[in-house]
C-alpha cells in the first residue's frame, strides 16, 4: 500500500493544520476522518496577548514575552463539561473550546474510527510524560506518574512497541516512570536508548556503547553530544543569572537545560526572559524555546521529537512499512514536532493532550492525563480482544 500523499502535501503551508491537512492524508487513514472543522485560519493563535510591547528591549520585541505568558493558561475553578479531571479547567470560553474540538475531536469519542485503521497494523506508540503521563505540579521534581497510570503503560507496552519521549534527561523520566518494558528517549530526543540496543548501528556516528543500570551493555544514540560542556556551563550561569529570583528553577537535562517560571511573580517573567536572551548571545549554537512555564536552552541541531519517532521507528524496523501506525500523545509545543512528522508522513496521527483549545499538528484531543489513561485502557482492551479472537490467549 502506498504511504504517500496522492498529491503534494500543503501541510507546510497550512495554517490550519488540523482540519485542512485531514484532507492530504492517505486515503486508509482519511477514510477513518469523520469530520473537517469548520475553524477558520488563526482561529486559535500561540498567543492571547497582545503582540506589541513598544519594543522596549528585546524580550517585549521579539515575542518571547508573549510566549512566556502563553506557555501555559492561567487556570479558573469552572469545570468543563464531561470533563474527567477536577483540575482541568482553563480560563477558555467553553463554546470555543467546543468548536476547537470539531477540528481535534475527542480520541476516546473517536476510538471505533482509531482502531478501524488499526486494525490490520501494528501500533507503535510514543508518550510524553510531564502533562501526558503526570499532570503539571508547581514542582517538577513532583511530578511522579500514579500507580494505575504505570499499571496501563505496562500493559501498553506488553502488546505495543512504547517510547517515552520527554525533554527531562532519559535518566530523569526513567526514575519518575520506573518501566523497564519501555524504549526511552530524553532531552528532547537527544539521548535515546532502546531498540538500539539490538539494532542500532554502532557505526552510525551519534552511537555510543555504554552500559545501563544494571552493567547491560547498551547503544545509546546521541546526536547533541558534543554540546555537554556547553550545557554543563550554561546550566551553571543559569542558576547564577537567576539567583536572585524568588521561584525560578533550573534543571539540567544533559542535552539540554530548563528555566522554569511557573512559580515567579509575573511581573518577573521579563526580567528572566532578557537574562536568557542575553545569556544565549554567548552561545550562537544553543537557543531557547518555550514549553508549559518553562524556557528550555537547546542545541542548534536539527533534531527534535519527531525526528526521535521516526529514529525509533526505523530502529525497531517499522519504517517503509505500510502496516504500522504510530500513535503519539503528547500536550506541550515541542510534541508539536512529532506530530508534525506524523502527519506529514502520513503515517499515524498526534493526540493532544489539552484542556484549551490551540491550534495544532495533532489529529485527535484528550482532555488531561485520565483521559489519556482511558484511551490506552481501550486500547489494551480492544488488543486483547482481537488476540482473543486469534486464538491468541
Ligand atoms: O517533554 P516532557 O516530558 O513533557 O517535559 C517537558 C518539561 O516537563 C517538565 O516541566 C513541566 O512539568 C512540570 C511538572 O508538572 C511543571 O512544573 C513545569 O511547569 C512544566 O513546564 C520538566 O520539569 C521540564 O524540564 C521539561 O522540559
Amino acid at each position: 500500500m502506498d504511504l504517500k500523499p496522492s498529491h503534494a502535501s500543503p501541510i507546510l503551508n497550512d495554517p490550519v493544520p488540523a482540519n485542512k491537512s485531514r484532507l492530504g492524508i492517505h486515503s486508509s487513514l482519511l477514510a477513518c476522518s469523520q469530520q473537517d472543522s469548520p475553524l477558520s485560519p488563526g482561529k486559535y493563535p500561540k498567543s492571547n496577548s497582545k503582540k506589541s510591547m513598544g519594543g522596549l528591549d528585546d524580550v517585549r520585541s521579539n515575542g518571547m514575552l508573549d510566549a512566556m505568558k502563553a506557555s501555559s493558561p492561567p487556570r479558573k475553578k469552572s469545570i468543563l463539561k464531561g470533563s474527567s479531571a477536577q483540575v482541568a479547567s482553563f480560563d477558555y470560553d467553553i463554546e470555543d473550546y467546543n468548536l476547537w474540538m470539531q477540528g481535534y475531536p475527542s480520541a476516546l469519542e473517536a476510538f471505533e474510527e482509531i482502531i478501524d485503521c488499526a486494525k490490520d497494523k501494528k501500533i507503535a506508540m510514543f508518550l510524553d510524560y510531564d502533562g501526558t503521563l503526570s499532570p503539571i505540579v508547581e514542582d517538577p521534581d513532583c511530578a511522579f506518574m500514579s500507580e494505575p497510570m504505570r499499571k496501563t503503560v505496562r500493559r501498553v507496552a506488553k502488546y505495543f512497541p512504547t517510547a517515552i519521549i520527554s525533554g527531562r534527561s532519559r535518566d530523569k523520566v526513567f526514575d519518575l516512570v520506573k518501566l523497564t518494558e519501555l524504549y526511552y528517549a530524553g532531552s528532547h530526543g537527544m539521548d535515546i536508548i532502546g531498540p538500539g540496543s539490538d539494532t542500532m548501528s554502532i557505526n552510525h556516528p551519534n552511537c555510543v556503547k555504554s552500559t545501563d543500570h544494571q552493567g547491560k551493555e547498551i547503544t545509546l544514540f546521541q546526536p547533541a553530544r558534543e554540546f555537554l560542556p556547553m550545557i554543563d556551563e550554561v546550566f551553571k550561569t543559569l542558576i547564577d543569572i537567576t539567583k536572585d529570583i524568588e521561584g525560578a528553577k533550573v534543571e539540567n537535562h544533559k542535552f539540554c537545560a530548563s528555566v522554569h517560571y511557573r512559580n515567579v511573580e509575573e511581573n518577573k517573567w521579563t526580567l528572566i526572559g532578557q537574562r536568557v536572551h542575553d545569556m544565549l548571545k554567548n552561545y550562537p549554537r544553543l537557543r531557547s524555546t518555550h514549553g508549559r512555564k518553562v524556557l528550555e536552552i537547546r542545541p542548534v541541531i536539527d533534531w527534535n521529537k519527531g525526528k526521535a519517532v521516526e529514529f525509533l521507528l526505523e530502529s525497531l524496523g517499522l519504517t517503509d512499512r505500510n502496516d504500522v501506525l504510530p500513535i503519539y500523545i503528547g500536550d506541550d509545543k515541542t510534541d508539536e514536532d512529532a506530530f508534525k512528522a506524523l502527519r506529514e508522513s502520513n503515517l499515524g496521527y498526534g493526540i493532544l493532550v489539552s484542556s484549551v483549545g490551540k491550534e495544532s499538528n495533532a489529529f485527535y484531543s484528550l482532555r488531561d492525563t485520565n483521559e489519556v489513561m482511558k484511551f490506552l485502557q481501550l486500547l489494551v482492551n480492544w488488543k486483547r480482544e482481537q488476540e482473543r479472537k486469534h486464538g491468541k490467549e
